[in-house]
């Protein structure tokens, strides 16, 4: 419950109009029983009264009338208010969300893949902003018409307060909490069963392809299903102890009723109520149990908005595994890259570069060869801070990268990763990822370079063609050159690209990495490739193995293996 405390900064936000909804909500449950009250005594009255022409018939239908609109259109304006607040807190959650993610990626903690992702991002985000309206707003509001309720038989029928006030205490707090209480294990299966589900789906339709080349969609549909079974259980669950709780509220208002009829017809007896008033009580009675009838809704909707809080909180308060530096050291101008005797492993314990120390000059043209699982990527991400050293420093022109500011870094790095993708946009919003002032006629040059230009002026919409899911379709080396060419346009000095020549034909790649040094147009280039290199453009190759660098001759003037 206190992950779903710490949410109320969010909701404060939007006090004024879940106020509102709230008084709205009130006005309608009041107007209900005073409806029915009015209606009970009006109607015991009338057929009570000896001189019916004396009793008066304007005054009461025009207060049921005038009730029953009332009705109409404080439900239809706590609807509207309800509504506003909740697509709001929507949204707020989201953005808090979004915010809140994307300073943590990659995320430090394992466990957290996509479909877990879309689950959090999607269905936690669901449970917790209807919370107010279908939780908090009508338990508050059963609170309120059970109080007010309670101080009405006090001043109307007192020996109806007590038994009216326990039934009223026990539906409105001890019902709910109780299902809150049975429910939260439930409710946290059933949030962690549909995460897997999600999953289950999204991993079959992902790899659908292999799935049925490799015989494997039995064994898919067996985990989606053992998925479905655990949802369906937890939810089983959740209806029984929710079909409990409502066995318990229909008794309660049984026993309110009955308390009320027994003090009433007592009060009766003794003279002191007369029988108009004891109908309009008994029928205000009925009616205030509309308060009360949204509760086990309520009450199972707050413990899954309980246990979605929960795990949000525990998304977004994951430590970030790359922290800005406190107080970020000034962009050097030298672009002087230095690994000094850098020790690294993604997981710590299993070390994946060893004590690896090189240099590389501003302008030079880097090739990185290995094997694979060698450490040549793992060099990419380490340039750019997508991981961190456990030992050992990487530096620019002198300054410790981790003391920059990762933005500073990140635009003066650029890097091009091994799965790089296309993003469900026109080409042209793809390239200028990497250069949003780029003019078209930089993209058709940067397109040339890359050998997409008379690809993209075939297709009928040019630049503006839509690509990806729903678009164009590309193939996987349109795809690898398109996300070279948004590297390439970047403004960054220093460009890092992590098999760019993947999917291009032998020609291609051939003529790519010949012309690489001339594209580079004076920048830094550190290029990871398994291709054969071209004689001439590379000053240096860096060969690696098994995260150790192997003592080659350098082709470059500078030596890439001195002491940095
Ligand atoms: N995200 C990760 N989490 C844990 N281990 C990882 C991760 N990425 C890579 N590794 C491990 O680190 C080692 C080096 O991987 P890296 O990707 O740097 O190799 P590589 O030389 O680029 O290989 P390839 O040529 O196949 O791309 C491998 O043993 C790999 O299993």
């Amino acid at each position: 419950m206190n992950a779903l405390l710490s949410f109320a900064p969010l909701l404060a936000q939007h006090k004024g109009r879940l106020a509102r909804a709230l008084v709205l909500g009130l006005v309608t449950i009041a107007a209900g029983i005073a409806l029915l009250g009015l209606s009970g005594w009006f109607l015991t009255a009338a057929a009570l009264t000896t001189a019916g022409a004396l009793f008066n018939l304007f005054a009461p239908s025009a207060g049921v009338r005038g009730l029953s609109f009332l009705r109409i259109l404080s439900r239809y304006g706590e609807k509207l208010a309800g509504h506003d607040a909740t697509l709001r807190l929507l949204s707020d959650l989201r953005r808090w969300l979004f915010g809140r993610l994307f300073p943590l990626l990659p995320l430090r903690r394992q466990g957290h893949d996509r479909a877990d992702l879309v689950s959090r991002l999607v269905a936690d985000i669901d449970a917790l902003d209807t919370a107010f309206l279908v939780a908090l707003g009508p338990i508050t509001n059963a609170l309120l018409v059970g109080l007010a309720m309670t101080l009405g038989l006090v001043a109307l029928l007192p020996s109806a307060a007590l038994p009216y006030g326990a039934a009223a205490f026990a539906t409105a707090i001890l019902v709910p909490v109780g299902l809150i209480r049975a429910s939260r294990a439930a409710a946290r299966d059933a949030a962690r069963a549909s995460a897997l589900l999600r999953n289950a789906v999204l991993d079959g339709l992902d790899r659908h392809q292999d799935l049925v080349v490799f015989d494997g969609l039995d064994r898919a549909r067996l985990r989606a299903t053992r998925a479905a079974e655990a949802l369906a259980r937890a939810r089983r669950r959740l209806s029984l102890h929710g079909a409990i709780a409502s066995a318990l509220l229909g008794a309660l208002a049984g026993l309110a009723m009955l308390g009320t009829l027994l003090a009433g017809l007592s009060a009766l007896a003794d003279g002191l109520l007369d029988g108009p008033v004891l109908a309009a009580l008994l029928l205000a009675v009925i009616a205030s149990f509309e308060a009360y009838a949204p509760l086990v809704r309520s009450a199972t909707r707050l413990a899954a908005a309980a246990a979605s809080a929960e795990r949000l909180r525990a998304l977004a308060d994951l430590e970030p595994a790359i922290a800005e530096p406190a107080v970020p050291a000034p962009l050097p101008s030298d672009m002087t890259l230095a690994f000094n005797a850098v020790a690294f492993g993604h997981d710590p314990r299993r070390p994946v570069l060893h004590d690896l120390s090189f240099t590389l000059a501003p302008g030079s043209c880097t090739a990185i060869t290995g094997p694979s699982g060698a450490g040549k990527s793992s060099i990419a991400q380490l340039l750019v801070r997508l991981a961190e050293p456990q030992s050992g420093t990487i530096t620019l022109g002198g300054t410790d990268i981790a003391t920059l500011r990762l933005a500073d870094l990140r635009e003066t790095i650029g890097l091009m990763t091994q799965d790089a993708p296309v993003f469900l946009d026109t080409i042209a919003d793809n390239l200028r990822l990497g250069r949003p002032d780029a003019d078209d006629t930089a993209l058709w040059r940067v397109l040339a370079d890359v050998g997409l230009a008379d690809f993209v002026a075939g297709l009928p919409d040019g630049l503006s063609t839509l690509v990806g899911e729903a678009g164009q379709t590309l193939s996987a080396g349109q795809v690898r050159r398109l996300a070279l060419a948004r590297t390439l346009l970047s403004p960054a000095r220093i460009l890092v690209l992590d098999e760019p020549t993947s999917g291009l034909d032998a020609e291609a790649e051939a003529a790519f990495l010949a012309d690489l040094p001339a594209l580079a147009n004076g920048r830094t280039i550190v290029v990871i490739t398994h291709a054969a290199l071209p004689v001439q453009g590379f000053d240096a190759v860096l060969r690696l193995r098994a995260g150790r660098l192997l003592p080659t001759a350098s082709r470059a003037p500078h030596n890439p293996f001195s002491e940095a």
